[in-house]
């Protein structure tokens, strides 16, 4: 069963096309990441599929019916990117305010225990960390037991313990049959949690696939050195020249750096490490540009 869905989904902003021609489904029980760099339209997509922007052309349903519609929404918890909590309220009175708008909500404090928050009860919003607060508003996406909740970007700006936390809770939620789609900078956050990765570069799905196969593709190494002609090699998926050094993008280092032996050119300096996200998405999207052979 369908949860989410969006055929075709373009949304523009005056000259800035943010999503272009978009195709995605999120079945019942899965959880899957949205992965892209900033501006790639992950916040735009999101926002179309829980109905608070409506698209420029193409088709977006929540439930089975129109993201705008409330009765679409029912079932939905959300956490956007940004949000704000009412500085003077205490989290139990905020969690207790949420909680009223469900008709099975779940108890306020095992709520704030499974996100680390129950010793917060008692505390005004205001007075919250950074990370107490975004662990709330993540939380308050829970609190009707909905069937699909949409997170935006949930651990930004949290440290190594919080993420653990909410990433456990995220889990926990799946593992009692919750879907889950999440958008990501993180490639760790998206491996430790999904099985699944769409992966969104320029406004387009430039991959959707398992972790797994979205890992060999973003696996890719950099290999640099300083070289006065570099040979054409196999396996090599983008070539850049910066201040008199070459850097080869490959998916397969090793064999890269034994072929540069076996072909004789000389070569000083060799360095071998992982390319940053930034950089796999360009070798992806550079993948994605080339023809197909005929
Ligand atoms: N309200 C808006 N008005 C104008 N342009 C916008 C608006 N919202 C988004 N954009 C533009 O649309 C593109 C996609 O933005 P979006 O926020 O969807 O990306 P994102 O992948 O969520 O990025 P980030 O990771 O930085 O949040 C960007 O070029 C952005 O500047």
């Amino acid at each position: 069963m369908i949860l989410a869905h969006a055929h075709r989904v373009s949304r523009r902003y005056g000259t800035v096309l943010a999503l272009d021609e978009v195709d995605l489904d999120v079945r019942a029980g899965e959880l899957v990441g949205l992965l892209g760099p900033n501006g790639a339209g992950k916040s735009t997509l999101i926002n179309l599929l829980v109905g608070l922007r409506r698209p420029s052309s193409g088709r977006v349903e929540l439930n089975g019916g129109d993201p705008r519609d409330p009765a679409s929404r029912r079932q939905l918890g959300v956490t956007p990117q940004e949000t704000g909590l009412p500085g003077t309220l205490r989290v139990g009175e905020v969690v207790d305010f949420v909680s009223a708008h469900y008709p099975d909500p779940i108890p306020r404090d095992e709520l704030l225990d499974r996100f680390g928050l129950g010793a917060q009860v008692r505390r005004q919003c205001g007075g919250l960390s950074g990370g107490q607060k975004r662990r709330l508003a993540v939380a308050l996406a829970f609190v009707g037991r909905p069937r699909l909740v949409v997170l935006d970007e949930p651990t930004t700006g949290l440290d190594v313990e919080a993420r653990h936390a909410l990433w456990d809770a995220i889990r926990a939620f799946h593992a009692d049959g919750g879907t889950v789609l999440l958008s990501s900078h993180y490639l760790e956050e998206v491996e430790a949690l999904a099985q699944r990765v769409v992966v969104i570069g320029k406004g387009r799905v430039l991959a959707d696939d398992s972790v797994d196969a979205i890992r060999a593709v973003v696996g890719v190494r950099r290999v640099s050195l300083t070289v006065d002609a570099v040979p054409a090699l196999p396996g090599v998926v983008r070539t850049e020249q910066v201040d008199g050094r070459t850097h080869l993008l490959t998916a397969d280092a090793d064999q890269l750096v034994r072929d540069l032996v076996a072909s004789g050119v000389a070569f000083r300096n060799l360095e071998v490490r992982p390319t940053s996200l930034e950089e796999a998405f360009l070798a992806i999207t550079t993948a994605d540009a080339e023809p197909a052979p005929a």
